[in-house]
């Protein structure tokens, strides 16, 4: 129950939620049911299929619909008397300025992604509304509360980024599923159906060409690729699987040096899994009948959970490809990978099992494949409905200025301590995060070789975050970007971006201080430049060394599974929580080991923004 005070602060209060997927159903819910009166909701997406097993305010009848617009109406005919607004949109639209920030009392996030996160912080920030910040991947979750000046914001401690394979294990030497899966869908499918220009590391020699694997396209090659006139959909569909699942292995085997400490693949042709009559004239299949082409539904197999045979994986693998080609053809060019993609799904989940058949990996079925493809962790309804009620008990006492009690609010999988849920006190701001303290960054950069594009792609909008960005070097206007700019100036900026630093009409080098602005997030930094001539080509592949900067941090060799937590995923994880309290301020100086115990050591995520106490200082 909440206190008179609690409620008077509901009852005034003007909320906004960004996202209504997982969490946002059931945190608009909450916040009803616990009597806000005045809530909007921006959600850019449209409901699916997939969300209704969980995001329990939208029904079938209700797909494709926006999101936003059909959880204010289930709501509101539970509780009519109520203002819901809803926006279906994306939180980085222009429209969603500081002002329009400002006229919220507390924001609530409910969103999936690092990036639009990191962009409703600093808008709080710059309009001075406290952010309750959320996440759930499984079992997993994690509420925390930043409020400016009295909490660290949500970039002041680093964030891991997706996690990332070297090529040659994707290429070469798979050792996991996983690596399969990123062969057959970043790779494979790519190539097959996405766009021919960009680049691939697909090995696509031909046969006879035995150099090391990864290095490319050979020109030999590059026409197994090309489906000739004459040829069938059916005939090209074998060509492609003797290629890369046969005389590619093959080729890949004649390098001794790689499989000496490894074990050995073995090269698959069609003709070494299917029957003689099925070899020459395709597989026989019936007509899918329903309007989606599914190659499952062809071949009849029903079960997604069921592990396919390497010859169950083979018609797949051939039906698949001839039904893109004769009932998607007009996709085929421009075809990424999509998890909702019902034949993409069965493409990738067949190429990846029969790569894993040659290295020796067990298969999988589709559901599991699916789930590695599309980096999903399978979400528990519970948990976002917990996480949920966490964000309105943290909202309540930020409207009612409870800062003394604010808890950053962990749900474990196990229990620890018999606790499921693992309160700890909010931190300070860190001192040298960049966005919410004016603590200059250091550019170590190659400044006569490096352009201003690598700079603004790789430095400001990837690694800063920011969307629509200015530079400065001290009075002096180097690059911006908007709507409002005229031709001249445009044209002036795509001149400035193919120019070296040092080349610029004010030339940036060793020693200059360049500041950089994001006029939508109200957010400026200064970054100062070091010119370096050599950078390491494994270790620093920007060729540039950003410092000071509390950004994601990469974490190679490890899934991303993204769902609402956008966790990283590790291996035995043990990471101390020291300073722990309970949610009534007990137990403090406690320090406590959290174990995550997991059977594999690569597939199972643990949260992502689990406290590294030792490092921070607990607010007072
Ligand atoms: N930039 C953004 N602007 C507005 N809404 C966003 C933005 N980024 C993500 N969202 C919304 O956040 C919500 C996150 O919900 P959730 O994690 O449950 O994702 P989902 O897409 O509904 O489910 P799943 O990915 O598991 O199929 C989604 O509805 C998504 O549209
Ligand atoms: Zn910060």
């Amino acid at each position: 129950m909440a206190s008179t005070s609690q409620s008077e602060a509901i009852k005034g209060a003007k909320v906004l939620m960004v996202g209504a997927g997982g969490i946002g159903c059931e945190l608009l819910k909450t916040l009803a049911l616990s009597g806000f009166q005045d809530i909007h909701i921006i959600d850019m997406d449209t409901i699916e299929v997939s969300n209704l097993n969980r995001q329990f305010l939208f029904r079938q009848s209700h797909v494709g619909q926006s999101k936003a617009k059909v959880a204010r109406e289930a709501v509101l005919k539970f509780r009519p008397r109520i203002n819901i607004t809803a926006y279906h949109a994306n939180v980085k639209d222009p429209q969603f300025n500081v002002e329009f920030f400002q006229q919220f009392n507390v924001v609530l996030n409910g969103l999936d992604n690092l990036d639009a996160r990191r962009h409703v912080n600093r808008l709080c920030l710059a309009a001075e509304v406290p952010l309750v910040e959320s996440g759930t991947t499984g079992f997993l979750g994690q509420v925390t509360v930043h409020v400016k000046g009295q909490t660290e914001c949500y970039e002041c401690q680093p964030k891991p980024t997706p996690k990332t394979y070297p090529v040659c294990t994707i290429t070469s030497t798979p050792s996991k599923f996983v690596h399969c899966i990123v062969w057959a869908k970043e790779l494979l499918f790519a190539k097959l159906f996405g766009d021919k220009n960009q680049d691939n590391d697909l090995n696509v020699r031909h046969s006879s060409n035995n150099s090391e694997e990864g290095n490319g396209s050979s020109d030999a090659s590059k026409d197994v690729f090309e489906r000739s006139p004459h040829e069938s959909s059916d005939q090209y569909a074998r060509k492609i699987y003797d290629h890369v699942f046969g005389s590619n292995i093959v080729a890949a085997l004649s390098n001794e040096e790689t499989w000496k400490n490894r074990r050995r693949p073995r090269p698959i042709y069609v003709s070494d899994v299917l029957p003689e009559e099925e070899r020459n004239g395709g597989v026989q299949s019936e007509d899918a009948m329903g309007s989606i082409p599914s190659a499952m539904e062809s071949l009849g197999l029903k079960n997604p959970q069921e592990i396919w045979s390497l010859s169950e994986n083979t018609r797949v693998f051939l039906e698949a490809v001839k039904l893109f080609f004769e009932k998607r053809e007009k996709e085929i060019g421009n075809l990424t990978f999509d998890k909702d993609d019902q034949l993409a799904v069965e493409f990738v989940t067949a190429a990846a099992n029969i790569r894993a058949s040659s290295f020796g990996i067990p298969l999988q079925s589709l559901f599991e494949a699916k789930g590695i493809a599309g980096n999903i962790v399978h979400a528990v309804a519970t948990t976002n409905a917990i996480i949920a009620g966490l964000i309105v008990i943290e909202a309540i006492k930020v409207l009612s200025g409870d800062s003394k009690n604010y808890r950053m609010t962990y749900c474990l999988e196990h229990p620890n301590r018999k606790m499921m849920l693992m309160p700890v006190e909010p931190f300070e701001a860190n001192r040298s995060c960049y966005v919410c303290s004016e603590t200059p960054l250091l550019l170590e950069v190659n400044t006569a070789t490096t352009k201003l594009r690598d700079v603004i792609e790789k430095v400001v909008k990837s690694k800063l975050g920011m969307n629509l960005p200015l530079v400065m070097q001290g009075s002096t206007l180097i690059y911006e970007e908007g709507d409002d700019l005229d031709a001249d100036m445009v044209a002036n900026y795509a001149i400035n971006l193919d120019k070296a630093l040092t080349e610029l009409p004010t030339p940036v080098t060793n020693g200059t201080a360049l500041s950089v602005e994001d006029l939508q997030q109200e957010l400026t930094c200064n970054i100062n430049i070091k010119h370096r001539d050599e950078f390491d080509e494994e270790k620093e592949p920007d060729g540039m060394v950003l410092t000071g900067w509390s950004g994601p941090t990469t974490k190679p060799e490890k899934s991303n599974p993204s769902s609402n937590g956008e966790s990283s995923s590790a291996a035995g994880v043990k990471r101390k929580l020291e300073e722990i309290s309970d949610l009534n301020g007990k137990n403090k100086g406690i320090a406590l080991e959290v174990e995550v115990n997991v059977e594999d050591d690569d597939d199972v995520s643990v949260l992502a923004e689990f406290p590294e106490t030792n490092k921070k200082t607990r607010v007072q």
